[in-house]
């Protein structure tokens, strides 16, 4: 290769040689996937170049998010930036790994067909794999009175606009472990309060405790959501009879279901030898459940427990490894081992976001483009060239309100007017990212009440927290309003899943201005409105994934600024994670 070193490029390994130093300066891996498998091959004195490419590309295939690198599709995927360079013949390359030190004791990289592994990624995909299996083979679970199981089904999910949620309800109550998917608003949490209901009422009828509940999700906000949404289907439509045979229960984060631990930050007090007490779990927002959680969740579970995981695979998967929901929807449910239970038609949107919804998720761009510029209530396509007039009439009444709601004192107010709202971007920085439209609304606001906000901490700053504070209570995903106090001094009310907090801004460490954030970010969340910025089509995350997770977060209203291009683009990319999972349900599939 001929192109120059730039000696400032930190992608760059200045170090590297051969056929490293091509790949690296061709921009296909970078400078910490060279050093990976510069060490890993210094140390088992490896000195076959395919194999150090190896490495590095399965390092740059996890930091993608993918848990393993298939060789049979990596020149591919690649495209265009490696169309110079001297790829490995693929049975060359397989030959070469599979001669190799590194594949042996104590075995940094495994081999699975064409998929090359590091050596903790292929472990947890086994242990998953095999927990799966085992929770499969067992005898299913006894039904105490099948008339009074048809008689629930039939009061729990009565009539035609029920078919869907009956049918799934009745295959979860046949099964230990059950996948419930569905697109937003198709009844997912309805299916859940009735199964848990008829599960409840079948545990009586055998003369055994109330069953002990568990329901979980990914994040704080996730899991406020589900229990807000059971509640709301207990006082609601459920007997009082069905709500008292579930007891009281809250909704927790995975990661304190599990119980941390102060002496690890991946391992958690509940494990393979101290099992979560509950008879059910369910899981919400599975889609954002990384591998490695997955792995933590399963073998905490009982065997005897059931294992209920919801979530809707056509969302973007977790921002750490793994794409688990999509691979056990193709792998469980295809590979024969549990019965599937889908949910298809949205009960809750105003037609127009449900049929842009299903429009995306089915493919079909000219579909979507009608719905966007259909001219409906609910649906708003913005194709100005300089769409900030729009944006800032469109924004500025829900600040002001946080504001003068903040400056009041009135965190309730406060609150209630940030959910109202959500500017979502792809990226965090560049013209179209988070940190520019935080600081494009600030200047409204200084604009519109000539009010300079000279401080970082100002009256009405919404904020987002980033990082789980076990010690302050409050979790990645929970959000907040600076409001002032009477006395005149600054609070940050924090709605967390324990409640609303109040701190003093000085003791809040992990936290982002929230007049705009990620769509990676809002995964798990939704608000009454919501505005998508799209990206330029040169955006790497511009995929069908992102785009639909954007939309699908509106309750609902949802304004998409963009142009046709950009939309187009979006549908025809796909957020391709490698991951082995699927293939090792399918493979052998149930026996
Ligand atoms: N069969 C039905 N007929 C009419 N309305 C329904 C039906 N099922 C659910 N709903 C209503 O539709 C709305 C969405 O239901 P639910 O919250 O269960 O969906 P969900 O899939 O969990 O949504 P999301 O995941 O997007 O929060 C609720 O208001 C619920 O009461």
């Amino acid at each position: 290769m001929s192109t120059a070193v730039d000696e400032f490029d930190s992608t760059l390994a200045l170090a590297a040689t051969g056929v490293l130093r091509d790949f690296n300066t061709a921009g296909v891996i970078l400078a910490a996937d060279v050093h990976v498998a510069t060490r890993l091959t210094t140390m088992l004195e490896e000195t076959d170049e395919r194999v150090a490419l190896a490495c590095a590309l399965v390092a740059r295939a996890v930091r993608a998010g993918s848990i393993c690198l298939d060789l049979a599709e990596v020149r591919d995927e690649v495209g265009e930036d490696g169309a110079e360079l001297d790829w490995p013949v693929l049975d060359e390359w397989l030959t070469a790994l599979r001669a190799s030190p590194l594949l042996a004791a104590p075995y940094p990289l495994h081999l699975e067909d064409t998929r090359l592994y590091f050596d903790r990624y292929w472990r947890e995909e086994e242990q998953v794999e095999q927990d799966l299996r085992r929770r499969a083979g067992r005898p299913a679970p006894v039904i105490a009175n099948e008339a009074v199981l048809q008689a629930g089904l039939g009061r729990l999910f009565p009539g035609s606009s029920y078919v869907e949620q009956r049918a799934a309800a009745q295959t979860a109550a046949r099964q230990w472990t059950t996948v419930l998917t569905g697109g937003p608003g198709t009844g997912k949490t309805t299916t859940v309060a009735g199964l848990l209901a008829l599960l409840a009422e079948q545990a009586e009828i055998a003369g055994d405790r109330s069953p002990w509940i568990a329901l979980t999700a990914p994040t704080g906000k996730a899991a406020a959501r589900l229990e807000e949404a059971v509640r709301r289907e207990m006082s609601g439509r459920l007997s009082a009879e069905d709500t008292a045979r579930l007891g009281d229960f809250h909704a927790r984060t995975l990661h304190m279901l599990l119980g941390r631990r102060p002496d690890s930050s991946s391992r958690f007090r509940h494990d393979r030898d101290n099992r979560l007490p509950h008879d059910i779990v369910v899981v919400d927002e599975t889609s954002m459940v990384s591998l490695t959680m997955m792995a933590r969740l399963l073998e905490a579970v009982r065997p005897g427990a059931r294992l209920i995981l919801v979530g809707d695979p056509d969302q973007l998967a977790s921002i750490e490894a793994g794409a688990v929901l999509a691979d056990l929807v193709d792998g469980l449910v295809a590979g024969g081992h549990i019965a599937a239970a889908e949910l298809r038609t949205s009960h809750r949107f105003g037609s127009e976001i449900g049929a842009l919804a299903l429009a995306v998720r089915e493919d079909r761009p000219d579909n979507v483009l009608a719905v966007l510029r259909g001219g409906g209530d609910r649906v708003h396509f913005v194709e100005d060239d300089d769409p900030r007039e729009t944006l800032r009439s469109a924004l500025l009444p829900d600040v002001l309100a946080i504001r003068d709601a903040a400056e009041a004192g009135d965190a309730d107010a406060a609150l209630a007017a940030l959910d109202r709202h959500r500017l979502l971007c792809a990226h965090r920085e560049g013209p179209w990212g988070v940190q520019h439209w935080n600081r494009t609304v600030e200047r409204w606001i200084t604009e519109e009440t000539e009010d300079p906000l000279w401080d970082t901490w100002y009256v009405g700053r919404p904020v987002l927290v980033t990082a789980n504070d076990y010690a302050l209570g409050i979790y990645n995903g929970d959000v907040g309003v600076t409001i002032r106090r009477p006395d005149g001094s600054l609070r940050v009310c924090i709605d967390s899943s324990r409640g609303r907090l109040d701190f003093a801004p000085s003791r809040l460490g992990n936290i982002e201005t929230l007049h705009a954030m990620t769509i990676h970010k809002a995964q798990g969340s939704q608000a009454a409105e919501v505005t998508v910025l799209m990206p330029n089509e040169e955006s790497r995350l511009l995929t069908r994934e992102l785009f639909y997770t954007a939309i699908t977060r509106a309750e609902n209203r949802v304004r998409v600024v963009g142009d046709e291009q950009s939309v187009r683009l979006a549908l025809s990319r796909r957020a391709l994670r490698a991951t082995g999972l699927r293939q090792r349900l399918v493979d052998g599939s149930a026996d």
